[in-house]
């Protein structure tokens, strides 16, 4: 290995460590039967493991699809935990040229389970070189350029692959196709929050209530990152605020402080309804459009906040653009507008 594809082993090792050491991994399950939610998911992927550890072989490659914070990471992790190996995580856009890929891949030991997030952000030829990483174990190293480039065979160790992605229609097919197993990740119901959150609490050392814990739950937004980041926020204003207890009272101010609103939209989620309704009358508007009007990457704004909002019934999507509903009126306090009154598409507005 030449000294920049050493590096680029550090980087992936280093990325791994990242995870592990921030503050979200103390809150990690650590196997499935901690995990909780996604039912079919984690039956389905169990049967996986279990079979693959009865064979004594690895798992079949795993494609994880969903929203930011829905778990996809943490099942890499327990992926790798269940099948007794070791952890290499990487991602799409850290992957630039198929070297960058090849160098990832000679540094597996057999067995290893690869993460790859974001992996729909994979340049072209390091997809193309991971089709055949995945199915048969082996790339392909160009060496030299032009007329004079050789390609050099390379047997790699068994692995696992297991990519996530908040964008599966953006895989290409032949890709998708090299997983033997595809979970698609859906936003958790309030109890299953609120177990989250109960469980997290106790490792935080944090005490809190059953109405607190329903509270915070309700106003996660269906994600457990964002569950446990606001116990995070109610844990600081019961030590900062209160008796260092978590109670519906120390919940709610906390929440308020942070401006998580009933329905729990936050900031961001607000400022794209805001714009929507006040700057383009409800639309339809293009998403890049109501993403310059908020600040905001229209990835972000996709992948973060119109999930939420679709589902919640404040926002549409129709073929024109994004079209603001009743109800986003409604909870923004502003007049309801009749019909096509609201931009060129109102007529979708109550659709
Ligand atoms: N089913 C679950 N049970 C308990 N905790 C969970 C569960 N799913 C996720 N979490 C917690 O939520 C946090 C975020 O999860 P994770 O990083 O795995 O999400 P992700 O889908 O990989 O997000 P991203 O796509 O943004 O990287 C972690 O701290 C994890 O502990």
């Amino acid at each position: 290995m030449d000294d920049d594809l050493e590096d680029l082993a550090r980087v992936v090792s280093a990325e791994a460590d990242a995870i592990e050491r921030s503050s979200e991994a103390a809150l990690r399950p650590r196997n499935l039967d901690e995990f909780v939610g996604q039912r079919t998911v984690r039956e389905q992927l169990g049967l996986v493991l279990r079979a693959a550890i009865a064979r004594g072989g690895t798992s079949d490659h795993v494609l994880l699809s969903g929203p930011p914070g829905l778990g996809k990471t943490t099942l890499a992790l327990i992926i790798a935990q269940e099948m007794g190996s070791t952890l290499r995580v990487t991602s799409g856009p850290a992957i630039q040229h198929a070297g960058d890929l090849a160098a990832v891949l000679s540094s597996l030991d057999e067995g290893d389970v690869l993460f790859i997030d974001e992996i729909h952000r994979l340049a072209r030829p390091a997809e193309e070189m991971l089709y055949l990483a995945m199915e048969d174990f082996r790339v392909d190293v160009v060496v030299g350029k032009g007329p004079g480039a050789t390609s050099i065979p390379l047997t790699l160790p068994p692995f696992t692959a297991v990519g996530a992605t908040t964008r599966a229609g953006l895989l290409p097919a032949p890709l998708r196709d090299r997983f033997g197993f595809t979970g698609h990740l859906d936003f958790y119901e309030p109890d299953e929050l609120k177990a989250i959150l109960v469980r997290s609490a106790g490792m935080l050392d944090l005490s809190i209530s059953h109405d607190a814990a329903a509270e915070i739950a309700s106003r996660s937004r269906g994600t457990p990152r964002i569950a446990n980041r606001l116990l995070r926020r109610v844990r600081d204003w019961a030590q900062v605020h209160g008796d260092g207890r978590g109670t519906l009272d120390a919940a709610r101010a906390a929440l308020e402080v942070y401006e998580v609103d009933e329905m729990g939209l936050d900031r961001l989620d607000r400022a794209v309804l805001g714009a929507l309704c006040t700057r383009f009358g409800g639309g339809p508007v293009g998403l890049t459009t109501l993403a310059v009007a908020v600040g905001e990457e229209p990835e972000t704004v996709e992948t973060v906040a119109e999930p939420f909002l679709v589902r919640e019934g404040l926002m549409s999507r129709s073929p024109r653009g994004r079209v603001a509903t009743a109800l986003a009126w409604e909870h923004l306090g502003l007049p309801v507008p009749d019909g096509p009154a609201a931009g060129t598409g109102g007529s979708r507005l109550f659709e």
